[in-house]
C-alpha cells in the first residue's frame, strides 16, 4: 500500500462516531428494555448533576436531520452502536420488532445518503434483565451475547459491512467492576477479572456466530493509552508495565494471541484465576480488524498506595491538556499504531475514536465559539495517523469522536466532544469550526493538513 506524501489513500474512510446511550434518548421507547446505564444514571450521586440519557441528543427521533448534517459534512461512514435492550428487551428470547425498526430506518437512511453504516454491538448499555442474572459475571453471557449478535447480523449484514463486537471492554471491567465509576458500579478486585474473561468469551462467541453467516468484516474496539515511564528507575518501569498490561494488553492480547499478559497476576494477585486454555482458545477467533480508540498517553510512576495497579499517572506540565485533563500527545497515536502493527501481526486498523473535549459555550447570539484547540487536536492527530501509515501501518479509516456533543457517562453533559454543538435545552445543532475543518479534511482526503 503506497501512501501519498501529502494526502491519504483513495480508499481511506472518513467518519464520525457516537454510541446509543450517549445520543439517542428515549431509552424505554417502543418496547425497549431498561439498560444498566439508565439504572446507573438514575441512581443518585452516580453522574455529575444527576444527569441521565433520558433525552440526550434526542437522536432516536431526530436521526433524519442528523443524517442530513452528516451528509453536509461529507461523512463517508458513520460509527454507531446498537442498543441491545431495544432489540431484546429481556436481553435474550423475545425480539422487539420496533427496536429493530429504529436501526432499520437509521441504516436505510444512511445508505440513501451514501454514508456507510458501521455498527458496534455493545457500547456499555447492558440490558438490566441480564445484569440482574449476573451480567458479565455470569458465564452464560457469552451465549446471550452471541444470540443477540445473530439477531442483528441476520437483519443487517446485507447493509452493514463493518461490525465491532465490543467497545472498550477495559472500561466495562475496570470502571464497571473494579472501581465502580461506571455501570453497573461494582468495586471488586475479584469481579473485574471475571468480567474481563466473560467479555472476551462473548467477543469470541459473537465472532464465531458471524463466521457462520456473515459476509463482511468484524473486529474488536479497544482503548489504548500508551504508557511511558516517568523515570528509568526499575520501580517506575515495572509500574509502567503493570499499567500497560492492565489497560492496553488485557483484552487485545487474548483476542489476537490467545493469552493473557502475565503481569495481570502481579496486578490482581490471587484474584486472577487460571483460566481454562479452552476458554482462551475460544476467545482467539480470527478478526478482520482492530478498532483503536486513542485520546492521550500516560506518564507512569510507581505508587505502592495506588490500588490495585501500584502505579499512578504523572501530570505533564507546560503542555496542552483537554477538558478531561488528558494531555494532547499526537505522537502517542503514531506510537500506538506502530505498536499494534509490530506486536499483533500487522492487522488492518480503523481509528474508531479520536477527539477532544473543550468548553464550547454558545454565545447569546446563538453562535458557538469552537475552541481553536479542537481543530489543532484533529489536525495533529490526523497527521499522526498519516505518519504511521507512511511507516507501514495498515490504517483503513478514521472516525472522529464525536459527531455531536453528548452524554459523557459519569460526567454527564459537562464535557463536550462534538464537532457539532448541541443546545440541550432546544436541541439545536450548530456545526463548530472543527466540523468545517473536518469537512475540508474529508473533501481533500487529508491534503489540507
Ligand atoms: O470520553 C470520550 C469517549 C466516550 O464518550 C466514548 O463513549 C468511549 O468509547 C471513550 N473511550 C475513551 C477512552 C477510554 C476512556 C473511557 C472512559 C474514561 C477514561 C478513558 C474516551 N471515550
Amino acid at each position: 500500500m503506497t501512501v501519498p506524501t501529502n494526502r491519504f489513500p483513495d480508499d481511506f474512510v472518513w467518519g464520525c462516531a457516537t454510541s446509543a446511550y450517549q445520543i439517542e434518548g428515549s431509552p424505554l421507547a417502543d418496547g425497549a428494555g431498561m439498560n444498566v446505564w439508565h439504572r446507573f444514571s438514575h441512581t443518585r450521586g452516580r453522574v455529575v448533576n444527576d444527569e441521565n440519557g433520558d433525552i440526550a441528543c434526542d437522536h432516536y427521533r431526530r436521526y433524519e436531520s442528523d443524517i442530513e448534517l452528516m451528509k453536509q459534512l461529507g461523512l463517508q461512514a458513520y460509527r454507531f452502536s446498537i442498543a441491545w435492550s431495544r432489540i431484546l428487551p429481556e436481553g435474550t428470547g423475545r425480539v422487539n420488532p420496533a427496536g429493530l425498526g429504529f436501526y432499520e430506518r437509521l441504516v436505510d437512511r444512511l445508505l440513501e445518503k451514501g454514508i456507510q453504516p458501521t455498527a458496534t454491538l455493545f457500547h456499555w448499555d447492558l440490558p438490566v434483565a441480564l445484569d440482574d442474572r449476573g451480567g458479565w459475571l455470569n458465564r452464560d453471557i457469552a451465549g446471550w451475547f452471541a444470540d443477540y449478535a445473530e439477531s442483528v447480523f441476520r437483519r443487517f449484514d446485507d447493509r452493514i459491512k463493518l461490525w465491532a463486537t465490543l467497545n472498550e471492554p477495559w472500561v466495562v471491567s475496570d470502571n464497571g467492576y473494579l472501581h465502580g465509576t461506571a455501570a453497573p458500579g461494582h468495586r471488586s478486585l475479584f469481579e473485574a477479572p471475571i468480567a474481563t474473561h466473560n467479555l472476551m468469551r462473548a467477543h469470541g462467541a459473537a465472532v464465531q456466530a458471524y463466521r457462520a453467516t456473515g459476509r463482511h468484516q468484524i473486529g474488536l474496539v479497544v482503548n489504548i493509552e500508551p504508557k511511558y515511564p516517568a523515570s528509568t528507575s526499575s520501580e517506575d518501569v515495572a509500574a509502567t508495565r503493570r499499567a500497560e498490561a492492565q489497560m492496553n494488553r488485557q483484552f487485545i492480547e487474548p483476542a489476537m494471541l490467545g493469552r493473557y499478559p502475565e503481569e495481570l497476576r502481579d496486578v490482581f494477585g490471587e484474584a486472577w484465576p487460571d483460566w481454562p486454555a479452552s476458554d482462551v482458545e475460544q476467545i482467539r477467533q480470527p478478526i478482520d480488524f482492530i478498532g483503536l480508540n486513542y485520546y492521550t498517553r500516560a506518564v507512569v510512576r510507581n505508587d505502592p498506595g495506588a490500588w490495585p495497579l501500584r502505579a499512578a499517572p504523572v501530570r505533564q506540565s507546560q503542555v496542552a491538556h483537554t477538558e478531561m485533563g488528558w494531555e494532547v500527545f499526537p505522537q502517542g497515536l503514531t506510537d500506538t499504531l506502530l505498536w499494534i502493527k509490530d506486536r499483533y501481526g500487522a492487522p488492518p486498523i480503523y481509528v474508531t475514536e479520536n477527539g477532544a473535549a473543550f468548553a464550547d459555550p454558545a454565545t447569546a447570539a446563538g453562535d458557538v465559539l469552537d475552541d481553536p484547540r479542537r481543530v489543532e487536536y484533529f489536525r495533529t492527530h490526523i497527521r499522526a495517523v498519516h505518519d504511521a501509515m507512511r511507516a507501514g501501518v495498515d490504517v483503513r479509516g478514521y472516525f472522529a469522536w464525536s459527531m455531536l456533543d453528548n452524554f459523557e457517562w459519569a460526567l454527564g453533559y459537562s464535557k463536550r466532544f462534538g464537532i457539532i454543538h448541541v443546545d440541550y435545552a432546544t436541541q439545536k445543532r450548530t456545526p463548530k469550526a472543527s466540523a468545517t475543518f473536518y469537512s475540508g479534511v474529508i473533501a481533500s482526503n487529508g491534503a489540507v493538513l
